[in-house]
């Protein structure tokens, strides 16, 4: 049987999540090795198992993975989340990317001045009223099809939910203009792995607290 893939990131959200939610929902269980100190991180670049001395890795069929982009696309096309053609691909890879930007703006917000912060959520809850969400709502509405492309599951969705979630941590109302979306999070939270990957106890990760960010400042050295 084929080795686990070995996850090595922070105990935390930040780049790594939506890797862990491709892999939860494709029902593949992974390993973590949390890094906590300078030394790990060190003895990993010493290693050579970081391309551009960045996190986060992944071992997986016998590679070394970085760069978490690259890493999202090769699961989607191994777990077949990728389409069915190069058409719906690329259409994957324009919503997925969209709602990479959108995550990223909330994952590196802690990292900011208290007032900035505040600012920068804020930002997050705007923009994905404003630019986002409207553009899934209308995709759904307009194609009438359960998954954002084709007929059958793919990143995509994985990573909308994803982001949903992580808005609705900053306003719970969020959805109230955008009826699709809402039955969307229904749809898609009851998929069995995802459903598994929603209860407590999972390998998903909770928002970023103080100690999180002072661990990764410690480790990262900024
Ligand atoms: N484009 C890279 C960026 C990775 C990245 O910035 N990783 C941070 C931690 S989240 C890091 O390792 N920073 C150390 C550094 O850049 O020296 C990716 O998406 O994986």
């Amino acid at each position: 049987m084929a080795a686990k893939p070995k996850l090595y990131y922070f105990n935390g959200r930040g780049r790594m999540e939506s890797i862990r939610w491709l892999l939860a929902a494709s029902g593949v269980e992974f390993e973590e090795e949390f890094l906590e100190t300078r030394e790990q991180y060190e003895k990993l670049q010493k290693d050579g198992c970081l391309l551009f001395d960045q996190v986060p890795l992944v071992e997986i069929d016998g590679m070394q993975l970085t760069q978490s982009r690259a890493i999202l696309s090769y699961l989607a096309a191994k777990y077949n989340l990728y389409g069915k053609d190069l058409e719906e691909r690329v259409r994957i890879d324009m919503y997925a990317d969209g709602t990479l930007d959108l995550m990223l703006m909330i994952a590196q917000a802690p990292f900011r001045p208290p007032k900035e912060k505040e600012e920068s959520y804020a930002l997050v809850v705007q923009r994905a009223k404003n630019r986002y969400f409207p553009v899934f709502e209308k995709i759904l509405k307009d194609h009438g099809e359960i998954f954002l492309v084709g007929n059958q599951l793919s990143w995509a969705d994985i990573q909308l939910l994803e982001a949903i979630l992580m808005v609705e941590e900053l306003s719970v109302s969020v959805l109230s203009d955008f009826p699709m979306l809402q039955e969307f999070k229904t749809r898609i939270s009851n998929i069995p792995t995802i459903k598994k990957f929603l209860q407590p106890g999972s390998q998903r990760k909770p928002p970023p607290d103080g100690h999180y960010v002072e661990v990764v400042r410690d480790v990262l050295k900024f």
